[in-house]
C-alpha cells in the first residue's frame, strides 16, 4: 500500500515528459492564464489558497470541476445491486439448506488503515446475511501461531471463506501464510493453485482475486467489449495488476503489462482501448497517457493531504481524473469506483464458496 503521498503533478519528472500541448485542458489552462506562468511553474498555492501544503493542480482541478465528458462507471451504485443480488440468493440458500454463509478475516498486527478495511468488509458481510469471524493478532505473533489460526478456520465448517488481510507484518512470510489457506476457502484467489489455474489455458481456478474481478465486472455491466481490444494494465502486483492482466487476456483483449521498469509508459499506454491502473501512485497516468475514447480503470487508493477535509486527507486514484475524464469515454472515481466492487466480490466469492462446499447449485 502506498504511504500518504503529496502529489504534484506540474513538477512530477512524468509531467515533465508530457508534451506540453496535451496537457492543456480547458481547467487548467484557465488555471494557467489566471497566474500568468508557464504551467510548468505553476505552484497549486496561487490558485488553492486554502491548503498550506503543495496539492495537485489536477486534483485540485477535479475537485472544483464537473465538466467532464467521459462517462462515470458507477461502481458505488453497481456494487450495491451486486449486493442486493447476493443477499437475495443467501436468503435462497438458507431457506432450501439451513446452510449461512461465513467469512473469517486474519488480522495481524494493529495498521489503521487495515484496521478500517476489516471494519468495512465485517459491515458489508451483516448487511447481505453473511457471518463475519475475525482473529486478531498481535503485530509480534510468529508465523506459526498466524498458520495456526488458519488451520482452525479451515477445519470449522460454519467458515466457508478465509481472508488474510495485507500487508502482512514485514517479519512475516507472506508466501508461507497464503499457502495455509485451503484453497476450497480462498475467497481472495491469492493461493498459487488458484493464480496458476488463471494464467492457464482450459483450467478454471476456484476463485478469482477479487479486485481485478470487480474491475471485469464492471467493463461487463457497462457493455465493454473486451474480445480483441488493447489493453493495458499499469502495475504487476500478486494481488491486483498480474491477475487483472489475466483475466483481460482471458477475456480475449491483447495485453501489455506497464511496470516501474517500463521505458515509455505513456506511449505504450496510449495505444490500449481499455486501461487498468493499480499503481498506488496519485495522479501518475495524465491526460496525454490516454487515447481518446479508451475506457479507463482506476484501481489506485492514494491519501492526498487535504486541509479542507475533517481527517486531514483525501482519496484519489492513479489517474488525473480531471485530465483524463476529457480525453476518455468512460471512468471509474476514486472513491467509488473499484473499491466498492472489491467488497462486493468478496462478498460474491463467500457465497460461491458456501455453495460449492453444500452443493447447491
Ligand atoms: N480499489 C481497491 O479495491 C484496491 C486498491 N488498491 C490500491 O491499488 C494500488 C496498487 O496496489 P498494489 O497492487 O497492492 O500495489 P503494489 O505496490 O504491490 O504494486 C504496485 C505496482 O505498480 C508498479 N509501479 C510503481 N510505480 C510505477 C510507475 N511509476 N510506473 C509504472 N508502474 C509503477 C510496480 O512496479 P514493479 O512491479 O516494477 O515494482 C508494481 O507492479 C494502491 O493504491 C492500492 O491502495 C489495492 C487493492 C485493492
Ligand atoms: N487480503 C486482502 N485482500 C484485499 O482485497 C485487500 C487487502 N488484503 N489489503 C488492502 C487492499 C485494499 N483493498 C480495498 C478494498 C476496498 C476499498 C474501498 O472500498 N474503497 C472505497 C473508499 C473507502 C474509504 O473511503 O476509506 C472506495 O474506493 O470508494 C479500498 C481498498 C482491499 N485490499
Amino acid at each position: 500500500m502506498a504511504s500518504m503521498l503529496l502529489s504534484d503533478c506540474s513538477t512530477s519528472a512524468t509531467a515533465r515528459l508530457v508534451p506540453l500541448q496535451r496537457r492543456i485542458s480547458v481547467l487548467t489552462s484557465q488555471l494557467r492564464s489566471q497566474v500568468s506562468l508557464p504551467w510548468g511553474a505553476v505552484s497549486p498555492r496561487l490558485v488553492h489558497s486554502s491548503g498550506s501544503r503543495f496539492q495537485s493542480p489536477c486534483t485540485v482541478a477535479s475537485a472544483m470541476s464537473t465538466d467532464t465528458s467521459a462517462k462515470i462507471i458507477d461502481g458505488k451504485s453497481v456494487a450495491k445491486q451486486i449486493r442486493d443480488e447476493i443477499a437475495g440468493e443467501i436468503v435462497k440458500l438458507k431457506d432450501a439448506t439451513g446452510v449461512v454463509p461465513g467469512l473469517a478475516v486474519v488480522l495481524v498486527g494493529s495498521r489503521k488503515d487495515s484496521q478500517t478495511y476489516v471494519r468495512n468488509k465485517k459491515k458489508a458481510c451483516e448487511a447481505v446475511g453473511i457471518t463475519s469471524y475475525e482473529a486478531n493478532l498481535p503485530d509480534d505473533s510468529t508465523e506459526e501461531e498466524v498458520i495456526k489460526q488458519i488451520s482452525l478456520f479451515n477445519n470449522d465448517p460454519s467458515v466457508h471463506g478465509i481472508l488474510v488481510q495485507l500487508p502482512l507484518p514485514r517479519h512475516m512470510n507472506e508466501e508461507n501464510i497464503l499457502n495455509a489457506v485451503g484453497i476450497e476457502k480462498d475467497v481472495d484467489g491469492f493461493h498459487p493453485l488458484n493464480i496458476g489455474r488463471l494464467a492457464m489455458q482450459g483450467r478454471e481456478s476456484l476463485f478469482v482475486p477479487c479486485t481485478p474481478k470487480g474491475c471485469i465486472e464492471l467493463l461487463h455491466r457497462y457493455d465493454v467489449e473486451i474480445k480483441g481490444k488493447r489493453a493495458v494494465v499499469i502495475g504487476r502486483s500478486n494481488i491486483v495488476g498480474m491477475p487483472a492482466a489475466l483475466l483481460l487476456q482471458r477475456a480475449n483483449a491483447t495485453v501489455s503489462i506497464v511496470h516501474s521498469y517500463t521505458k515509455n509508459p505513456e506511449e505504450i499506454t496510449r495505444q490500449a482501448d481499455i486501461v487498468i491502473t493499480a499503481v498506488g501512485v496519485a495522479n501518475l497516468v495524465r491526460g496525454s497517457w490516454i487515447k481518446p475514447g479508451a475506457v479507463v480503470i482506476d484501481v489506485g487508493i492514494n491519501p492526498v493531504d487535504d486541509a479542507e477535509s475533517p481527517k486531514g486527507y483525501r482519496l484519489v486514484g492513479d489517474v488525473c481524473f480531471e485530465e483524463v475524464s476529457k480525453v476518455a469515454s468512460a471512468i471509474t472515481p476514486v472513491p467509488g469506483g473499484v473499491g466498492p466492487m472489491t467488497i462486493a466480490m468478496l462478498l460474491s466469492n463467500t457465497l460461491s464458496s458456501a455453495k460449492r462446499l453444500h452443493n447447491f447449485q
